[in-house]
């Protein structure tokens, strides 16, 4: 079967998905070549906690289709910035800082997003948050978006913008990736990612972060990945 550009989009996390710690999450050259060839066939977006000041000085070289930012709640295509928040998102973030200023706490503010790092295993004294805000956590970090926004959500956002309608092909390595897992038809975990996401995936690469990456799209660029799974 011939697969066409609109029959596959590969929805990929970036921190140890296509950049590694060891690297210091900059894209390596072989890694962003790979991907800037498959966005000519296929679609390819980029799905990460991260926000734009950072992917800008991180992913040099690197040309996706798409780019979803700040866990979700942000998308660039074509040039064009679309904020995935309700109207009243900013009032909320400000009784959210209020909370994380008593708890004295250390955090910072993306567009949409707020971020507050090494505070994973104390998530719970956020609780009331919960009412009107969605807790993300990526190993020891914490995001917190608007209810409602995670990174599944910008995928089936973007999905909607550009009117795609083929299969999604989702790649992650933590817990923050659950939410593309659940709006992927086929789930595939790098050879680094945390035991959770491995249980769940339909494959686990042998390679881990970017080679894991390439490894994914050799397979669909050869045929050997049915979309019929
Ligand atoms: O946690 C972050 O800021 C980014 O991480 P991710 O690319 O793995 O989502
Ligand atoms: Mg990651």
């Amino acid at each position: 079967m011939d697969i066409g550009s609109n029959d596959i989009l590969v929805a990929s996390d970036y921190d140890r998905t296509l950049a590694s710690e060891e690297n210091n999450f900059i894209i390596n050259e072989k890694v962003a070549k790979k991907i800037n060839e498959f966005s000519k066939r296929f679609k390819f977006i980029v799905v990460t906690g991260r926000e734009k000041k950072f992917i800008d000085k991180l992913a040099v070289g690197l040309n996706p289709t798409g780019w979803i930012l700040e866990n979700g709640a942000l998308i660039i295509y074509n040039n064009k910035e679309y904020t995935l928040c309700s109207s009243d998102w900013l009032d909320k973030r400000e009784r959210i800082v209020k909370i994380l200023d008593q708890l004295k706490v250390r955090y910072s503010l993306g567009k949409v997003i707020i971020y507050v790092d090494n505070y994973g295993d104390k998530v719970a004294n956020l609780k009331e948050i919960t009412e009107y805000a969605n807790i993300e956590i990526n190993r020891k970090d914490v995001m917190i978006l608007p209810k409602g926004i995670d990174k599944g959500v910008g995928v089936l956002k973007f999905k909607e913008l550009i009117g795609f309608s083929g299969k999604i092909i989702a790649i992650g390595d933590s817990e923050n990736d659950h939410s593309l897992f659940k709006v992927a038809d086929i789930k595939i975990a790098v050879a680094n990612a945390i035991p959770q996401i491995k249980e769940i995936a339909d494959i686990v690469t042998v390679n881990p972060n970017g080679l894991g990456v390439i490894e994914i799209l050799d397979k669909i660029l050869s045929g050997q990945i049915f979309l019929n799974m």
